[in-house]
């Protein structure tokens, strides 16, 4: 048994917008199960030790039920609100933590993270504490200016997309959102970027996969189903 500990805080907190659906796209079904069940199966059946979940206002009796209980997800140890922002959320989560070594920070509307993925996070964040999962980008990147033209083209061989899970040093990251609370920093669309921007710490970016995508518009629910067909 390993002494490390763990703990992987799960975000269901969002409104989906981009989605445009009526069911929020965390609980839209793919072929038959909600998409934060596939999220919540491979850390349940990972080495992780806990997981935190974030949900959305009014949603904790929904999820401990229709989720957490009916498909028996027994390292679900607390359910939290989440709050307006994707980073608001995350900070709820760290404050459900009570002790843990390491902490792994994932979309739940991230269906297809795999153990492979979570093994390599691990094996990177025991040696950098604090890791990001990205692949290459595969199209040419322009970096543009208000008006649509292009400033410049960077090369790709430097340019990555980030995914989650977002892996920490518990302490690392604990310190690094609470100092944020007290700032008022804009834009910031990933924890990676807080500890960056708040603790100037290395961040390690580690191979993740394409599949590993994000459910975010209703063209990814089709390649989603497809995806599972497949399997
Ligand atoms: N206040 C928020 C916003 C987002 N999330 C979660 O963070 C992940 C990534 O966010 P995103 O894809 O942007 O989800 P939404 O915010 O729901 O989507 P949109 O931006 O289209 O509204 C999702 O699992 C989402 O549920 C969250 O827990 N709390
Ligand atoms: C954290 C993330 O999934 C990394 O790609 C992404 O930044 C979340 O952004 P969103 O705008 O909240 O979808």
């Amino acid at each position: 048994m390993s002494l490390e500990k763990k703990v992987a805080i799960i975000l269901a907190a969002g409104q989906g917008k981009r989605m445009n659906s009526k069911v929020q796209k965390q609980y839209m079904q793919l072929c038959g199960k909600p998409v934060l069940f596939y999220s919540l199966s491979a850390f349940q059946e990972s080495t992780i030790d806990e997981i935190i979940l974030v949900v959305g206002k009014g949603e904790i009796a929904y999820c401990q039920s229709e989720i957490v209980e009916k498909y028996s997800f027994n390292k679900v140890v607390k359910i939290v609100e989440g709050g307006t922002e994707r980073y608001h959320s995350v900070y709820h989560g760290i404050k459900a933590i009570q002790n843990a070594d390491y902490v792994y920070i994932h979309d739940g509307a991230r269906p297809f993270i795999s153990n492979e993925i979570l093994d390599r996070v691990t094996v990177g964040v025991r040696e950098y504490n604090a890791c990001v999962v990205g692949m290459p980008v595969k199209d040419t990147i322009k970096i543009v200016d208000e008006n649509g033209f292009v400033i410049e083209t960077p090369s790709r061989d430097l340019v990555w997309q980030v995914q989650t899970p977002q892996v920490f040093a518990f302490a690392l990251i604990k310190e690094a959102y609470e100092k944020l609370m007290e700032e008022s920093i804009q834009g910031i669309t990933d924890d990676a970027m807080v500890v960056e921007a708040i603790l100037s710490y290395p961040i390690k970016l580690i191979e993740g996969d394409y599949t590993n995508f994000k459910i975010t518009t209703p063209e990814d629910i089709y390649m989603a189903e497809q995806y599972l067909k497949e399997l």
